[in-house]
């Protein structure tokens, strides 16, 4: 039996209104995989996603990452042992290349020495030059040397678990190529539970070995990358048929 990294069981979430935003969501993610989460634009991939760092908590149902609720654990080392990345970066403006991708770890006290060779090795892994880039601020690098230090600092902690919500939303399509080259080989090597949600189907086929498509907060797919784009399930023929369209004259 495959070991579980990250397990949704019954998971639902209602908001104090009555609104439903997640139906009741069983999934089981692969310890080392890789998995896409597709679906329009509010049916409830980021919601979903924040569940596991404890940023939401289930109204009903549990979330589990490595066989531990996440609703009984300490917040701070469970977040230490998940890397997030998002689409905006969060890098701190004020704060130099090396000093954002090390934050993790200068949180969790650990030395300026041993910060300076994880950071070096993590900066590496993401393809940035250490020398070159460490001194730099954020406004001085490009959207994609950006995403590659939020990269860096997800994988400070050496957490077993990289939650990715639209990390290359805003690159240009070459950037988001070479970025998606990056991180397919990236992931290979590192072997964590990864959770992606994006809106590009070629990138979860490109990155991930299992995609979920979520509709009104529910899942209505859940298949293996190789099967999506023959699908018959009609939300994933709308999803394949919508990326995929030619166009008409
Ligand atoms: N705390 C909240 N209060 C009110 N509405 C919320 C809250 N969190 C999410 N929503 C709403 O719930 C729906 C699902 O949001 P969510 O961000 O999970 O969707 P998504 O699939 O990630 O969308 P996108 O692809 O646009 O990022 C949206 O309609 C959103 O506006």
């Amino acid at each position: 039996m495959p070991t579980v990294g990250v397990e949704f069981a019954k998971v639902s979430y209602t908001l104090a209104g009555g609104r439903v935003l997640l139906r009741d969501i069983s999934l089981q993610l692969e310890a080392g995989t890789t998995t896409a989460l597709l679906g329009r634009s509010g049916s409830g991939k980021t919601t979903l996603l924040r569940m596991v760092n404890n940023l939401v908590t289930p109204s009903t149902g549990e979330v589990l990452v490595a066989g531990q609720q996440t609703r009984d654990a300490d917040t701070i080392a469970l977040r230490r042992s998940i890397g997030y990345v998002i689409q905006e970066t969060g890098l701190f403006p004020h704060m130099t290349v090396e000093r954002n991708a090390g934050m993790t770890l200068e949180l969790a006290g650990r030395s300026k020495d041993e910060i300076a060779t994880r950071v070096r090795d993590v900066m590496s892994l993401v393809g940035l030059e250490y020398e070159e880039f460490r001194r730099r601020y954020p406004w001085q690098l490009s959207g994609g040397q950006r995403q590659r230090v939020g990269l860096a600092r997800a994988l400070a902690t050496d957490p077993t678990v990289l939650l990715m919500d639209e990390p290359l939303g805003a690159l240009d399509p070459l950037t988001r190529a070479e970025m998606q080259t990056m991180l397919r080989d990236l992931l290979k090597k590192v072997g964590k539970t990864v959770l992606l949600v994006t809106h590009d189907l070629d990138e979860a086929l490109y990155l991930a070995r299992r995609v979920v498509f979520l509709s009104e907060g529910a899942v209505v797919a859940d298949l293996a990358a190789e099967e999506v784009l023959q699908s018959e399930n009609p939300h994933v023929k709308d999803y394949v048929q919508a990326v995929h369209r030619t166009v008409q004259a």
